[in-house]
């Protein structure tokens, strides 16, 4: 039995194999740039996060029925739950679908359609939080908000994500002030290839509870201070670092140096499809590549719990971290 964990940073577009790629474009009679999975799996070659979204963007194409949705989510829960995830809150980019045309009620009820059936088929909790494009306007963000009204009971909270050196937290006030008055949670992703100041620019400026990669904290010491202060925590994705060039390989990786720095470190696959592994995955290689021992696998599994926005449900979230105080490693080799 593997190590119960949660998930909190997995853009679902990010979770699209090759394989469903391929059989949603022959469904959608969708022409795809690449003659075969094989050929489509050698582009997985980044040289950093703009190189990345060019391909995840493009191969969204293939997405474009609430069928479509439901199943990219379907295939995700199935596939993190076999790697012990029990709750997952997962990003969605809805304006990299209403630019295709597709309507963002698709999008959405779709999705949710997947989730809704998740505790039952899976035994995965879930929240969705819509995150915008930074590298789009602050308007196009704030229709999107209001395109989304109908759907908010569907909606736990708002994230920020894309390309984002030139596109500072602070161009996105106004969306996470009406967010907020909408009772929305808040996080952003800050610090991923952006300097630290974004990730200070994120919690004073958008009010956000939860940073997502904030890699480039160990730049300013007094932000780790208070990031370790306030215990903000941090959506690490150490697999998206090295495949995305912010560190060159995983071995350097900081998570050790995070976690005895104090900070409230959680890890987290990003886009799993595209970058070498899911969640479980993920464990796994911090572990071999980082000599974590079984403590601190503990401590960021029990992190992913802490972080997560479970506050509605405290009964399920000291259930888990109760399974993960006794969780017996051993077990693991029956994987
Ligand atoms: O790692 C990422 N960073 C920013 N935007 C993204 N959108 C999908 N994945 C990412
Ligand atoms: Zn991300």
């Amino acid at each position: 039995m593997p190590l119960p964990k949660a998930e909190l940073h997995v853009h679902i577009e990010g979770t699209l194999e090759p394989e469903l790629a391929f059989a949603l474009a022959r469904r959608n009679g969708v022409e795809l740039p690449f003659a075969d999975t094989e050929e489509l799996r050698r582009a997985y070659d980044f040289e950093d996060l703009q190189s990345f979204l060019d391909l995840y963007y493009a191969l969204m194409a293939v997405l474009r029925t609430e069928d479509d949705f439901a199943e990219l989510t379907d295939a995700y829960l199935a596939r993190a739950a076999a790697q012990g995830v029990r709750h997952a809150e997962i990003f969605f980019d809805p304006q990299a679908h209403t630019v295709r045309g597709v309507p963002i009620a698709t999008v959405i009820e779709g999705l949710a359609r997947a989730l809704d059936d998740s505790e039952r088929r899976h035994g995965v909790s879930t929240r969705l939080i819509m995150c915008f494009l930074r590298d789009q306007s602050a308007a196009f963000a704030l229709e999107t908000l209001q395109a989304a009204r109908p759907h908010l009971h569907r909606i736990t909270g708002i994230g920020l994500d894309s390309a984002e050196v030139g596109h500072p937290p602070a161009k996105f006030r106004e969306v996470y002030e009406a967010a907020g008055a909408l009772g929305l949670r808040k996080v952003a992703h800050a610090g991923e290839e952006g300097p630290a100041s974004y990730i200070t620019e994120a919690l004073d400026v958008l009010g956000v509870e939860r940073v997502d990669h904030g890699l480039r904290c160990l730049e300013d010491t007094d932000l780790v201070e208070r990031l370790v202060r306030e215990r903000i925590p941090l959506t690490l994705c150490p697999l998206s670092n090295v495949r995305l060039r912010a560190v060159d390989v995983l071995e350097d990786h900081p998570l050790p140096r995070m976690m005895d720095a104090g900070l409230l470190c959680t890890v987290n696959s990003d886009d799993p499809a595209y970058f070498g592994g899911y969640v479980g995955d993920t464990f796994h290689a911090v572990r071999e590549a980082l000599g974590l021992d079984e403590e601190r696998l503990r401590e960021l599994a029990r992190n992913s719990f802490t972080a997560s926005f479970l506050e509605d449900d405290e009964e399920r979230r000291a259930r888990l971290i109760a399974e993960v105080d006794a969780y017996d490693f051993a077990t693991e080799l029956q994987e």
